[in-house]
């Protein structure tokens, strides 16, 4: 097994990379960008192919043209000179197949032989899923009876969110993929698990003497949770309304946030330790035992028409391929407890929605107000100490802290110890699935989920969704480009709590303006 470590300089080791959807969005978007920035950085061994897998028809000049597209538009690196450019693209090639055609499979067989022989790569092969999870079976079933695992290396399988609907056909989707593949051999993608800050968060907190003493209920009030988007549906109105905010965002990302910050600390970095300390977290989290527990702690929300910057934007009901009479949840927050020694009482609130006015993620853990007698009949007031890690697309470590106003000595001002991560070195970098390709290759399972945290997540969600499917949780409105329903405040105000604002909310907070 691999222990954890900063992997920077680290080659993946000579493997054939199969894209099966490369004509897909998320190919385009983040998988052929994530490629060539490792490629860019030396971080591919120079035995390393290549092949795209779809149905649709591609010469190899398409293809890569296709690719050319997708890095000048979505690479944080730019497509290098003709020379540099052709020795890396000479690594790609495409296969048309129906995924349901053993056949197809067969000649795939071949064609990655000859291209092993071509790179002489050791035989590694990692098949990387970009499918609709419908398809993830059939998949693994044909790779299997099309030869194609009869390799001389290793296989790996990673496979993207979301992992099923709900717990029951998550098994199901599991039992299928299990019959071809071992746990070991399964890479399940969420990639806030890739992003710096979120892999950060290990560090922030296990590596500095001045927060894991005070990590839990004695000195923490609250944890917040925000991840905000500006945008809408766009084109996966389709897919989303099916999912809604629970299953896209809630049951992956933000559940995995909250494990990074409530876990225990591990006996050592590697991933099973890491693993096992976030699974208990999920089974610590306190289960809706009935639908009125729902309601009072779970706000959904779906925007309506509304005005952003100026531009109208429609509302969730008009959006292509959503059903105008939708019940979707384009927002949803919770408030949510750790039921165990380090957390009990500690409320953890979460909040995400789409066509809200900011884009961010942030984690706000607020402490525990000091004892106010020193300053009792002062008009002053001590505001709580926040430590603020910001995640996404800014990333950065913010913490506030009370001093006193200089040149005064009656008045004592909160103050901002601002670490701006991305000033120095930009947005969103690397990549988050730069480096979860990077640790697929490398076999670092480490921010990858384990089939016990998936199955503990849904379990966790399923509950609200069955509650809410009996109409037992209010469909909120907000407006497109607002910060979702009112009856969010009321959450953490009965526990006497408030949202923080996030960055670039409103003048106080420190504004890393991003659009996107
Ligand atoms: N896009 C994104 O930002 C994100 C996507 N995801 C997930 O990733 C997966 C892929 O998403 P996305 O790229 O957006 O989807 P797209 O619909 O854009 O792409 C789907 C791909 O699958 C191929 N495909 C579909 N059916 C078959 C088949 N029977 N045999 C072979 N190939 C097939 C399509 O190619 P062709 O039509 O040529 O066959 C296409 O390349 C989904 O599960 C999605 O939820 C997760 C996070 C973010
Ligand atoms: O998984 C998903 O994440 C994106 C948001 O990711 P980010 O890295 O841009 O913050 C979200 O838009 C999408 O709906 C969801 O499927």
């Amino acid at each position: 097994m691999v222990e954890k470590q900063m992997q920077d300089e680290v080659q993946t080791p000579g493997a054939v990379f199969f894209i099966f959807g490369a004509t897909g969005d998320l190919a385009r978007r983040k998988l052929f960008p994530a490629i060539y920035s490792l490629y860019r950085e030396g971080k591919l061994a120079e035995d390393f192919a290549v092949i795209g897998v779809a149905r649709r028809p591609r010469s190899p000049e398409e293809f890569r043209e296709d690719i050319y597209e997708s890095i000048k538009e979505f690479c944080r690196y730019p497509a290098g000179e003709p020379d540099e450019w052709n020795a890396f693209v000479e690594h790609f090639e495409y296969k048309s197949l129906d995924i349901n055609n053993v056949d197809g499979f067969k000649e795939l067989r071949e064609q990655t032989e000859s291209l092993e022989a071509k790179f002489n790569t050791p035989g590694n092969r990692l098949f990387y899923l970009a499918l609709a999870p419908e398809l993830f079976g059939s998949v693994s079933y044909s790779l299997r009876d099309g030869g194609m695992l009869e390799s001389r290396g290793w296989n790996r399988l990673v496979i993207e969110k979301p992992f099923g609907y709900d717990l029951q056909s998550a098994e199901h989707l599991n039992e299928q993929i299990r019959e071809v593949f071992r746990e070991e051999e399964i890479y399940r993608i969420d990639h806030y698990l890739g992003k710096e800050m979120v892999q950060n968060i290990e560090v922030i907190r296990f590596g500095n003497a001045f927060f894991e003493p005070l990590w839990n209920n004695k000195h923490i009030a609250n944890v917040q949770i925000t991840l905000g988007e500006t945008v809408g549906v766009e084109e996966r109105g389709g897919y989303y309304d099916h999912s809604g905010a629970l299953r896209d965002m809630g049951q992956n990302h933000m559940l995995q946030m909250l494990t990074m910050i409530a876990m225990e600390p591990p006996s050592r970095l590697f991933p099973e330790d890491i693993r096992d300390e976030k699974v208990k977290v999920l089974r610590s989290l306190r289960a809706f035992t009935s639908d009125e527990e729902v309601s009072t702690n779970v706000v959904r929300g779906q925007y309506t028409e509304g005005e952003y910057r100026g531009k109208q934007l429609p509302g969730y009901r008009q959006e292509d391929k959503v059903d105008p009479e939708s019940n979707t949840e384009t927002y949803f927050a919770a408030r949510v407890f750790v039921d165990n020694f380090r957390w009990a009482g500690v409320p953890f609130y979460i909040r995400t929605g789409k066509r809200l006015p900011v884009k961010t993620t942030e984690i706000v853990v607020e402490f525990k107000s000091m004892p106010s007698n020193v300053y009792l009949g002062k008009k002053y007031k001590l505001e709580p100490n926040l430590l603020v890690i910001r995640v996404n697309p800014m990333e950065g470590i913010y913490i506030k802290i009370n001093a006193k106003k200089p040149g005064s000595d009656s008045e004592i001002q909160p103050l901002a110890m601002d670490f701006c991560q991305s000033c120095m070195i930009g947005i969103n970098s690397p990549e988050a699935y730069e480096r979860l390709l990077h640790d697929a290759a490398e076999g670092d399972s480490t921010y990858f989920t384990r089939w016990d945290e998936v199955a503990t997540a849904w379990s966790f969600v399923d509950r609200i969704a069955a509650a809410w499917a009996e109409n037992h949780g209010e469909l909120h409105t907000y407006p497109a480009g607002t910060w979702g329903p009112e009856a969010t405040g009321k959450l953490l105000e009965q526990d006497g709590f408030h949202w923080w604002p996030v960055n670039g909310q409103d003048e106080d907070s420190v504004v890393w303006q991003v659009n996107n």
